[in-house]
């Protein structure tokens, strides 16, 4: 769906996006990570042909990028620069207005489309106040609802989180999830690792303009080998699995094995209680973490220098 390759941008002397290979595959619900200012929307607006690469090569829906952007564009949804809207205008009338520079045909189906993409994201009740009246979540949805107005194979969208509150976040989740599994692949930006992680199946990691990371989330969260058991007898299973504890804490040991079931059976054939046990993964903020020594879920801190 989108390949890049040695993908680079500098502005005068920042480089910005820096020999990046981006794969991003058919039915990827693909995030983008990374804290402010490494580079993330710089290379997203390249893909979307907003900008252009220093050197590099890049290719969306099998054509390259910006040579055949007239053939990608349509089949691409996006929300990059923010929900853009005409202030005065409502929602409606403003994905009017965006329909209608489009081909689309008969005007009961550009009005069917657009109802459709309202309804979509949950804005079909919303009646004819100007768009300045709206709330930030609104807008954003309004930016997705313009973004879907094409039924796009691809959606690329930068933060479509910002702004919302918990529920509205989790309303966009939710209807991201639909659209993926009714084909429509995603690719979005993000300095939340909580999103990302609920959310993608797929995901880089940018850092300084270098992508760091690129990895499919199920490899990132596959077992570790090691097993973490909480028991009241922590010290005799201490003793009975020595040399296996890698990590204890109080009551909690982290021991080297593969099967959770076998460990809790030789446990407690040997008498010891056992108050929670399962294979271990690690989590997405860990392997961020040893990557790139950025703290938190808000990956906006400045580098160590
Ligand atoms: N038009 C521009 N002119 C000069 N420098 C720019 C321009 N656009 C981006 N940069 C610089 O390129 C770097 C990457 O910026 P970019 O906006 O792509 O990062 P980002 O990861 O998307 O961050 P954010 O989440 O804040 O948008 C930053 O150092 C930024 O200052």
């Amino acid at each position: 769906m989108i390949v890049t390759r040695a993908l680079t941008k500098r502005f005068g002397r920042v480089t910005a996006v820096d020999g990046v290979g981006l794969d991003v595959g058919e039915g990827d619900r693909y995030g983008l990570l990374g804290p402010n200012g490494s580079g993330k929307t710089t290379l997203v607006r390249m893909l979307l042909g907003l900008v252009y690469a220093t050197s590099g090569e890049i290719e969306v829906l099998g054509e390259p990028v910006p040579r055949r952007l007239g053939r990608v564009l349509p089949r691409v949804g996006a929300l990059v620069e923010g929900p853009g809207a005409y202030r005065h205008l409502s929602g409606r009338a403003n994905l009017r207005l965006l329909d209608a520079a489009g081909p689309g045909g008969a005007r009961r189906d550009r009005r069917h489309r657009i109802e459709e993409a309202l309804e979509r994201v949950g804005l079909s009740g919303v009646d004819e106040r100007p768009v300045r009246a709206y709330s930030l979540g609104m807008r954003q949805r309004l930016g997705l609802a313009a973004a879907l107005l094409r039924r796009p194979r691809l959606l690329v969208l930068d933060e479509p989180t910002n702004g919302l509150d918990p529920q509205g976040i989790r309303e966009i989740r939710d209807l991201l999830a639909e659209l993926n599994a009714d084909g429509t692949t995603i690719l979005l930006c993000s300095h939340l690792l909580a999103e990302v992680e609920e959310l993608c199946t797929r995901v880089g990691v940018m850092d300084r303009g270098r992508l760091v990371l690129q990895s499919d989330m199920a490899e990132i969260r596959s077992p570790t080998g090691q097993v973490a058991v909480r028991s009241p007898d922590a010290d005799k299973a201490a003793d009975l699995l020595d040399g296996r504890v890698e990590h204890r804490d109080g009551d909690r040991l982290l021991v080297r094995a593969a099967d959770a079931a076998e460990l809790n059976a030789l446990l407690v054939t040997e008498g010891l209680r056992v108050t929670e046990i399962g294979v271990r993964r690690r989590s997405l903020e860990e392997v961020v973490l040893n990557l790139t020594g950025t703290g938190s879920d808000r990956l906006d801190r400045e580098p160590q220098r």
